[in-house]
């Protein structure tokens, strides 16, 4: 390729790229999803960033790895002045049973907090009519990253123990079951071979890791199974389950059994492997 050829809106939209902090892989990565050939992204940005082209080839083959969260460790986890307890830990998949992870008063600010906000999305939703549909109850809202102190509070908690920026996090997502309601077995890895997977990645990346943290305590049934490996954990108020898993691991397959009796409300944190917050 010759110099002459690069436009001078694609030296300039480099050089910017770059600057702004890109990575060489991902800075290719874009060239290749904008149609140029694989040796002419290489060249074009060997030339307009002046890099030796073995540089740029060795980003080209590097896999962009994304960061892993750090298994908290039993028998406990202290966190400035919060001990969590590490009640249970398996290794395939990997699974730990957090207690006191949220203390109970956390637990009853959340719900709080969320519950207002969970009947407002179900006015906006029946369009004036005023009905009520049982089944939008469980489908909770999310928290934006560091929306209110508590949750601010809560995140950096979860940043400190799993050793993962903040802003790997998703938003935290509150859930209200009602009796009869459930989460069925999935993974909470996206599948990369379902139409979508690209959209739901191309921010953040892959998940890597989830935060189930329990509320209050259902009455009777309500616990997280992972069938898999015939373990259920119970809904206890202020506990959680963190677990853990590559894209592709069928062992993490998990489900919200049905509430039986009582209702059954979470907060979940799924974390990316990459920043997923601006
Ligand atoms: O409700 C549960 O126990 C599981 C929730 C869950 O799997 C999720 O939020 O991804
Ligand atoms: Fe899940």
């Amino acid at each position: 390729m010759n110099q002459h050829t690069i436009r001078p809106e694609l030296r300039e939209w480099i050089l910017s790229t770059s600057r702004s902090g890109c990575s060489l892989s991902d800075l290719l990565k874009m060239l290749k999803d904008a149609g140029y050939g694989g040796e002419q992204s290489r060249q074009i940005v060997a030339r307009v960033l002046n890099l030796p082209l073995a540089t740029v080839m060795a980003a080209s083959k590097a896999k962009a790895v994304g960061l892993r969260t750090r298994h908290p460790q039993a028998p406990v986890q202290t966190i400035g002045d919060h001990a969590v307890r590490v009640a249970v830990s398996t290794d395939a998949p990997v699974v730990r049973v957090l207690e006191n992870l949220l203390t109970l008063q956390e637990c009853d600010d959340l719900v709080a907090e969320a519950k207002p906000r969970l009947a407002r999305s179900l006015t906006v939703d029946v369009d004036g009519r005023h009905q009520t549909d049982e089944r939008r109850t469980s489908q909770g809202m999310f928290f934006r990253i560091g929306e209110t102190p508590l949750i601010e509070r809560i995140e950096q908690r979860i940043t400190d123990l799993l050793a993962i920026p903040v802003n790997h996090g998703e938003g935290l997502q509150i859930l209200h079951y009602q009796p009869g309601q459930e989460y069925e077995p999935h993974f909470d890895w996206f599948n990369p071979d379902q139409p979508g997977f690209s959209t739901v990645t191309a921010r953040g990346g892959q998940r890597i890791a989830s935060v189930v943290m329990y509320l209050n305590t259902p009455e009777e049934g309500g616990g997280t199974a992972f069938p898999r490996i015939g373990l259920t954990v119970t809904a206890m108020r202020g506990s959680a389950v963190y677990f853990a898993y590559d894209t592709g691991d069928e062992a993490s397959l998990h489900a919200g059994l049905p509430v039986l009796k009582g209702e059954k409300w979470i907060a979940t944190k799924w974390l990316r492997e990459r920043p997923y917050q601006a």
